[in-house]
């Protein structure tokens, strides 16, 4: 069976920066990411927790199909819906308070992504870091069962309760040009354990990037094999995701 591919895209496409706006695209990655899509008939999609417009920024000058905010935005042939910042007014005064309490913190960013939230403190100390998760907990537990918080690479996130990258990837495989194929998921973080168990339960299969506890069956070591691996699918190898090394 065909396979329907979903990549995560930091730690997966693209290696950790010390900050989310300091990532950087391998030149030739886009190219072949638009030869596999080529190659798949279209069925290729970006899961991930940053907004669409900026995976477009990262990827320009192609679209690609995508899942943004874990899952709360969706664009499939060229039509975003969902992540209207407006629809959030509780999220909305929490970003206001969460920009004035961790202003002082050394070391701290707030990544407002309208619709979802991240407090990251990969630059930040250990007080600071200790400091910025007790606030962005105490944030999304005011928020209710609405939002759930999301932990992930020093980073901590408050998205809609009902978006992850599972419900995301389900969506995509009830539509042309995903139905019928087999789903195959790349990521690299504990937020995207919850994709690799639903895509398993589906038939699919699920690759790891990275080291750390997986239910994934697969792995590969980083961001680096995943690009190779992806080239080499563009350029005619085989598409086998068995024959991936065992998680
Ligand atoms: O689902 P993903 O595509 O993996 O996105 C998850 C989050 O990634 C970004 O933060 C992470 O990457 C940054 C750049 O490498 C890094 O500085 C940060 O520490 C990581 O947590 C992004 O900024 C978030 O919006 C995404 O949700």
């Amino acid at each position: 069976m065909d396979i329907a591919l979903f990549l995560d895209f930091d730690g997966t496409l693209v290696d950790i920066a010390p900050r989310p706006d300091a990532v950087r695209v391998e030149p030739g990655l886009v190219d072949a990411l638009e030869r596999l899509r080529d190659r798949l008939g279209g069925a290729l999609a970006i899961v991930t927790g940053r907004p669409v417009a900026q995976i477009d920024g990262f990827l320009a000058p192609a679209l690609f199909d995508a899942a943004g905010l874990h899952g709360v935005e969706r664009r499939v042939d060229g039509a975003l819906s969902g992540g209207r910042p407006e629809d959030h007014p509780e999220l909305r005064r929490q970003v206001e308070r969460l920009n004035a309490e961790t202003a002082a913190l050394d070391g701290v960013l707030i990544e407002d992504k309208g619709a979802s939230v991240a407090v990251h403190w990969r630059l930040a100390g250990p007080a600071e870091t200790a400091r910025a998760e007790a606030l962005v907990r105490a944030a999304a537990g005011s928020l209710g069962s609405a939002y759930r918080l999301q932990l992930g690479k020093a980073v901590g996130e408050i998205v809609p309760a009902q978006a992850t990258k599972a419900h995301a990837i389900r969506g995509l495989m009830e539509r042309a040009p995903y139905a019928g194929r087999r789903a195959v998921f790349l990521g690299d973080d504990k937020t995207d354990e919850i994709a690799f168990a639903s895509v398993a339960e589906d038939g699919g299969v699920a690759v790891r990037v990275g080291d750390g506890e997986t239910v994934a069956a697969r792995r590969l070591p980083d961001p680096a094999a995943v690009r190779a691996l992806l080239r080499g699918w563009a350029d005619g190898a085989a598409i086998d995701p068995e024959a991936l090394p065992p998680a």
